[in-house]
């Protein structure tokens, strides 16, 4: 049963009614369970215990404290990209010797910052990059571990804006250059070669990308140790899809059967950066209608969650479900699900056949992942609540952002000069 689940007609996270949640905290709120996340991260955890492997959880794609903390306990390592992510893995128990550091641009108080902590990995995406944390532990009288993302000019099929691993694209090391810049890398005092990296895109459904690219980074594996240099880990990055309507990415257990089989009898540890796959279908957005409204050519349920809130729909025309919280059972009709917001691409969707009267819940689905870490203060919209679910526990991991909290940042002119 999932857990976001109907019970005598009204739809419960675990086990807390969605009703007296929003009475409780307002809406929008994104609502999280718990167990959902544990179960996710176990799916991968499970079929790795045998054979050494980090699961570092992409924090970009939902870096609430809560769910930082969920993870930690069971475990889980951490990808970042950027200093404040770092942050907030520590602030929510991680350590940072489980964490890999990600991202085209560090920048140099991001790694002075990641070597003082001691982050177990900076997967390295070009030369100035290396030659920047070279310089940088060497002032700091460090040694930084490294592995190279490589771009293994793959296509994902997915969609272009989160294809990553394309020549076109701005990510990696033109895995044609890449045993050349492992060798300038291994001459470098203060850098400790341990892996190779990829990501080739989010929201893949399909095995094959993942398995071309695998067999692309085992080739230079081989290479390398022909070359002497021996890597102690493959990072294969994230991108398991997960199932918004009706795809059918691969199961995990059989993601990492076939990533294991590839590897064979080498001697590497798996590392694997997942983020959608873990936390996407352990949220939802709840929101409620304000009014429907009612034109010739069509009829417009607004709510009070928008594009601010959750903005991949209107960003790459992504399908969520929308699921009435006590569903009425009357005459459904088809509405364009919209926000407040002033924008034509305010829509969280389109076409939905429901039967509404203002005041209902709706429940968003699918959306933990990339959801409130992309939320925007866009009309000065006060970013949503949100909760973490445990059984019949209700936690509130992040209050809902007001108008102070806005204004608070701001000035007049001549209040404050710049120097
Ligand atoms: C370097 C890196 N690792 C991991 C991820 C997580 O991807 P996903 O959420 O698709 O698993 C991303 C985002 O696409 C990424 O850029
Ligand atoms: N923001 C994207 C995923 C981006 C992945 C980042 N590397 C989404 O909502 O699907």
């Amino acid at each position: 049963m999932s857990e976001f689940h109907y019970q005598n007609g009204e739809m419960f996270a675990e086990q807390v009614s969605l009703t007296q949640l929003a009475e409780s905290v307002g809406t929008p709120a994104y609502v999280y369970s718990r167990s959902a996340i544990e179960a996710a991260y176990q799916e991968y955890a499970e079929p790795l215990a045998d054979m050494p492997h980090k699961i570092c959880f992409a924090v970009k794609a939902n870096s609430n404290l809560g769910v930082l903390n969920v993870l930690a306990k069971q475990d889980a390592g951490f990808d970042i990209v950027s200093v404040g992510e770092l942050e907030r893995v520590i602030a929510a128990g991680g350590k940072p010797d489980n964490v890999v550091f990600s991202g085209v641009g560090k920048q140099d108080h991001e790694i002075c910052r990641a070597l003082e902590v001691g982050v177990w990995c900076f997967n390295i995406e070009s030369i100035p990059e290396l030659d920047r944390l070279q310089d940088i532990a060497a002032d700091m009288g460090k040694t930084a571990s490294v592995s190279l993302r490589v771009n293994p000019n793959v296509d994902a099929q997915t969609h272009p804006y989160i294809s990553t691993g394309l020549k076109d694209n701005k990510f990696g090391i033109d895995i044609e250059k890449a045993d050349e810049i492992y060798l300038r890398a291994s001459r470098l005092s203060n850098i400790s070669i341990q892996g190779v990296d990829c990501h080739i895109g989010s929201q893949l459904t399909s095995m094959d990308p993942f398995l071309d690219a695998l067999d692309l980074l085992l080739a230079l594996v081989d290479r390398l140790a022909e070359k002497g240099i021996k890597l102690s880990h493959l990072d294969l990055g994230g991108g398991l899809g997960v199932t918004y309507k009706n795809e059918q990415p691969p199961a995990k257990a059989d993601f990492i059967k076939a990533v294991r089989e590839r590897i064979g009898k080498r001697k590497l540890s798996l590392v694997l950066e997942p983020g959608r796959s873990i936390i996407a279908n352990a949220g939802v957005l709840l929101t409620r209608v304000e009014l429907l409204k009612h034109t010739d050519h069509k009829n417009f349920a607004v709510i009070d969650g928008a594009m601010n809130d959750l903005i991949r729909p209107a960003l790459y025309g992504s399908w969520h479900a929308i699921n009435p919280v006590i569903p009425r059972g009357g005459e459904e009709q088809v509405y364009d699900v919209v926000g407040p917001v002033c924008e034509t691409s305010d829509f969280l969707g389109k076409e939905r056949s429901l039967c509404l009267e203002s005041g209902d819940l709706l429940a968003v689905m699918s959306a933990g992942a990339y959801g409130m870490v992309m939320a925007s203060n866009f009309n000065t919209r006060g970013r949503p609540a949100e909760v973490m679910v445990d059984g019949s526990k209700a936690d509130l991991v992040r209050r809902r952002e007001t108008v102070a909290d806005q204004l608070a940042l701001e000035c007049l002119p001549g209040e404050k000069a710049c120097f």
